[in-house]
Order: C-alpha cells, then sequence, then structure tokens
C-alpha cells in the first residue's frame, strides 16, 4: 500500500495502471451522503472517511479508512474507490496548496465544458492542484457520476481530488471557489415572476449553505439565469461572507460585445478593449461602445456608423443569446464556459494597465449613481488576488444614462419580486407592461 512521488506532473497520472507510473495522489470520492447509495456498508461511523489506495503491484485498489485498516476491495463502488494522498507530494512539488471548487449543476450542458478546462489548468494555472466538488440533484446524480468518470478518463494531473453530492452544506465544505450553474432553464408560457421564485428559492439555499460551510472569503460565480437577482438573493442568504465576492456572470456579454465590434471595424478581436456591459444579463443590459476601444482609439472614431452603434450592435449583443437557440436548439453552453474561465482569470491575474473588465457586482458604494444593494453590471479591474476595484474614470452620456436606468429599474423590480428570498418582507412582482426577457429567449 505504498505511496510514492510523482516525477513530473505531465507523465503522472492517478489512474494509469502501469506500476512504475503508481506513485500518486489524488483523491475521487462520493460525499457521505451517496456513498450508502452506492456501496455496501462500510461498518464505519458516519463521519469516518473512507478511500481506496491503488497499490503499487498493479492489483485493483483496496479500501482503507482513516485509521489505516485495510477493506476489501468489494467496499468500493468503481472509480470512486481510487483515492490518494497528495501529501506527501505537496512536501516536495512546487505545486500550490490545493484549492476547493464547487459546481452546481455539475450535470449540466455549460458544466460540461467548464469542468474539463478547470481540470486542466488552463483557470487557475499550471501548478494550482484543484478539488472538484459536484454538486447536482436526485436527477442528476447518476449523470454526475459519468461526469466524474469522464473526468477520470482524463488524466489531468491536477486534478486532485472529486467529490460528488446533492446536499450543498456538504458540497460547499470549505470551498474558495463556488461557479453556481444550476438552475431550472424558462420553459414555454412560464412567467419571467415563477423563474425568478424557484431559481430564487435555490440560490436562497446555496447562500445559507455557503454561509455556514464554505471557505470565510470564498468567491461566488452566479450563472443561473436570472443570475443578477440570484446573485442578490444568495448574498443576502450569506451575511458571514463579503457582499463584493459575489458575481454574476456578464462576461460572456463582454465577449460577444467585442466579437461583434471586431466585425464591424474588420479587425481581429484582441485589438478591442475597455468593453463594459452595463446592467442586467437581459435584454436590457448596455453594451457601451462609448468607452470601448479599437486598438486604442474610441470606438466611435473608429467605426462612424453611429446608427449601427446604437441600434444594430446593442440589440445583437442583447439578443446574441435568442439567435444561437434558434440555431442551435439550445443555450450557449461552450462560449459561457469560456467566459466563466475568462471572468475567473480576470480576478486571478492582474488586468492590463489601462484595461477593464466587466462583471456583474454588488452596488453599494458604486460611484456612476446606480441604485445601492443590487447587483449589477459594471466596469473593474483586479490586482490578481481574486478581489477588485470598480473603475472610476468612465464617462456616461445622455445615451448610456437613459438605457442603464432602465436596466436598473427592471433588476429593482426583480428585486422586490424575492423581497421574501431576501429577508426583505413580502414579495411584490410587478415586472411592467413587457415581461423582460433572458438574452437567451426569443
Ligand atoms: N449568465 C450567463 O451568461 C448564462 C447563463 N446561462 C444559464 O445557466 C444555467 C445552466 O445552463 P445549462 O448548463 O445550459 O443548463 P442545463 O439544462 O444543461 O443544466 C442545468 C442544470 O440545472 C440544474 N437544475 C437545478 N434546478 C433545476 C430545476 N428545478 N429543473 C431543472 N434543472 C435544474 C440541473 O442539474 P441538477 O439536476 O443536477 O440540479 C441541470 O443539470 C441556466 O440557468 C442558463 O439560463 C446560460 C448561458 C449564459
Ligand atoms: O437564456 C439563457 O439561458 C441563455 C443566456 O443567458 C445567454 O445566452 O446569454
Amino acid at each position: 500500500m505504498a505511496m510514492a512521488e510523482l516525477s513530473t506532473p505531465k507523465t503522472t497520472s492517478p489512474f494509469l495502471n502501469s506500476s512504475s507510473q503508481l506513485r500518486l495522489s489524488s483523491k475521487l470520492h462520493l460525499s457521505n451522503q451517496f456513498r450508502h447509495l452506492l456501496l455496501p456498508p462500510l461498518h464505519a461511523t458516519p463521519t469516518s472517511k473512507i478511500s481506496c489506495s491503488v497499490s503499487q503491484n498493479n492489483q485493483a485498489p483496496v479500501a482503507v479508512q482513516d485509521n489505516g485498516s485495510v477493506k476489501t476491495k468489494k467496499e468500493c463502488y468503481g472509480v470512486f474507490c481510487l483515492t490518494y494522498d497528495l501529501k506527501a507530494e505537496e512536501e516536495t512539488k512546487s505545486w500550490k496548496k490545493m484549492i476547493s471548487i464547487a459546481v452546481s449543476g455539475a450535470a449540466g450542458m455549460i458544466s460540461n465544458h467548464l469542468l474539463f478546462k478547470l481540470a486542466s489548468g488552463a483557470v487557475f494555472g499550471p501548478d494550482q492542484p484543484i478539488a472538484l466538488k459536484l454538486l447536482g440533484s436526485e436527477r442528476s446524480i447518476q449523470a454526475l457520476e459519468g461526469v466524474a468518470m469522464e473526468l477520470e478518463d482524463s488524466l489531468f494531473p491536477l486534478l486532485r481530488e472529486v467529490d460528488i453530492g446533492t446536499d450543498p452544506y456538504e458540497v460547499f465544505q470549505d470551498v474558495e471557489w463556488a461557479l453556481l450553474i444550476g438552475a431550472k432553464p424558462r420553459g414555454p408560457g412560464m412567467e419571467r415572476a415563477a423563474l425568478l421564485d424557484i431559481n430564487g428559492q435555490i440560490f436562497a439555499e446555496q447562500g445559507k449553505a455557503l454561509n455556514a460551510v464554505a471557505s470565510p472569503n470564498v468567491k461566488v460565480l452566479v450563472v443561473g439565469n436570472p443570475c443578477n437577482t440570484n446573485a442578490l438573493i444568495c448574498l443576502k442568504n450569506a451575511p458571514n461572507i463579503p457582499a463584493k465576492n459575489f458575481h454574476a456572470l456578464t462576461r460572456l456579454d463582454e465577449n460577444r460585445a467585442k466579437c461583434q465590434l471586431a466585425l464591424k471595424a474588420g479587425v481581429f478581436y484582441d485589438k478591442v478593449s475597455n468593453m463594459t456591459i452595463w446592467g442586467n444579463h437581459s435584454t436590457t443590459q448596455v453594451p457601451d461602445f462609448l468607452n470601448a476601444r479599437i486598438n486604442g482609439l474610441p470606438v466611435k472614431e473608429v467605426i462612424t456608423d453611429h446608427k449601427w452603434l446604437e441600434e444594430g450592435f446593442t440589440e445583437s449583443v442583447q439578443k446574441r443569446g435568442g439567435l444561437l437557440i434558434q440555431k442551435w436548439g439550445r443555450s450557449s453552453a461552450a462560449s459561457t464556459a469560456v467566459s466563466i474561465v475568462d471572468a475567473i482569470k480576470s480576478l486571478v491575474n492582474p488586468t492590463p494597465e489601462g484595461d477593464w473588465f466587466s462583471t456583474g457586482v454588488y452596488t453599494n458604494g458604486n460611484p456612476y449613481g446606480i441604485a445601492e444593494d443590487l447587483v449589477f453590471s459594471m466596469p473593474c479591474r483586479s490586482k490578481g488576488d481574486g478581489d477588485y476595484e470598480l473603475v472610476k474614470d468612465v464617462e456616461i452620456d445622455d445615451y448610456l444614462r437613459k438605457r442603464i436606468a432602465k436596466s436598473e429599474a427592471e433588476l429593482l423590480a426583480e428585486k422586490q419580486c424575492v423581497a421574501h428570498l431576501t429577508g426583505e418582507g413580502i414579495a411584490f412582482c410587478d415586472l411592467g407592461p413587457v415581461d423582460t426577457m433572458l438574452p437567451g429567449e426569443v
């Protein structure tokens, strides 16, 4: 039952069977909650951690308990038996201390792209080992096992642990990042108010769980729609976590806006910078062409068709998700996963000089006059420490102000609809004559 050291991260995998390669240290296990569904009785106390190690002589995994007593292999369930101890290795490696990342909706479309990027090191870096904590439901538990198996088969050296479970109080234990993707999609004929209530309840519960068990400085990125108001609900239910740590994903909108400007200007999209999305991740969002730049120049100097900027460009970004659904028959998943990667990388790497990025954040103390106590997309910069500051020197003209106010009004109305979930009294839901839409709705 020996554990030995990895020689180099590249050539090793926790799951290689060659005896010479079995010098591994990683962990893949079910949270206690699910173990009872899948494993025979373990004859252990509910709190004791059961795991299995790979023997050096190429035998099948053999279960061990934390107290070191050996269990027989039949007590393990397939891939989840493999457990490796990272600690000995950590002492000899230049890798950073492992971080834990929770992902909800982990069996969904977006996660199916995202998890493999996280595990590859493309997000947190090639020296950052990670543990993935996958949150699902009774609906998805089989699929989650499939996800975990595919993660195994990908032989990612940096992926040290995978847990799956349905109880956020277990899955969120000590996590440093929570990527909240799971939410009920709005179906045909469903009122936005109903969606706000159903999904709001998910995010209220997850906020409470984060508050109770996550790392106190956990960074939370809400993707599940309607993401701004879900993020607000989540942070209101997590009073011990700084409100500043909660984000609603509007990076996909920023990326879409950059793409449209690049196309119109005939430049590659890396030439577009300073792209702000203001407001709600909905069709009221405001892609800001006033402050954006192309090759370092104001967009309005490069693209002189200002009517297109005000109408065609703005609408194409607001409705890009809907157009994609028409083509694909489902909402953006791969590009959303990419934008989640971009959003995280923008927080863990210093923002390039003079540039900024968009993310939906808590409005308290904002310098733009936007109502307090909302989650609103605004321009931010980061030193790369996971935190951010709002950018102060942006110009807001009448055109922008009017449109920003519309998105603000929408978010204020959404907030009233979920007052029962934020601890602010009785909900009153009046979303106006036009039931505003998510970008993906047509
Ligand atoms: N902010 C943004 O830019 C974008 C946001 N989105 C949003 O991201 C979310 C996830 O999208 P995607 O991964 O494509 O969706 P999928 O339908 O593929 O997966 C969503 C997951 O949500 C979970 N879920 C939680 N509660 C419910 C419920 N009541 N009914 C059904 N499923 C539920 C399900 O997992 P389980 O059973 O395990 O709980 C499901 O796997 C959606 O809300 C979507 O609108 C999408 C694109 C862009
Ligand atoms: O409405 C959806 O689910 C998809 C969405 O948010 C988008 O494409 O921006």
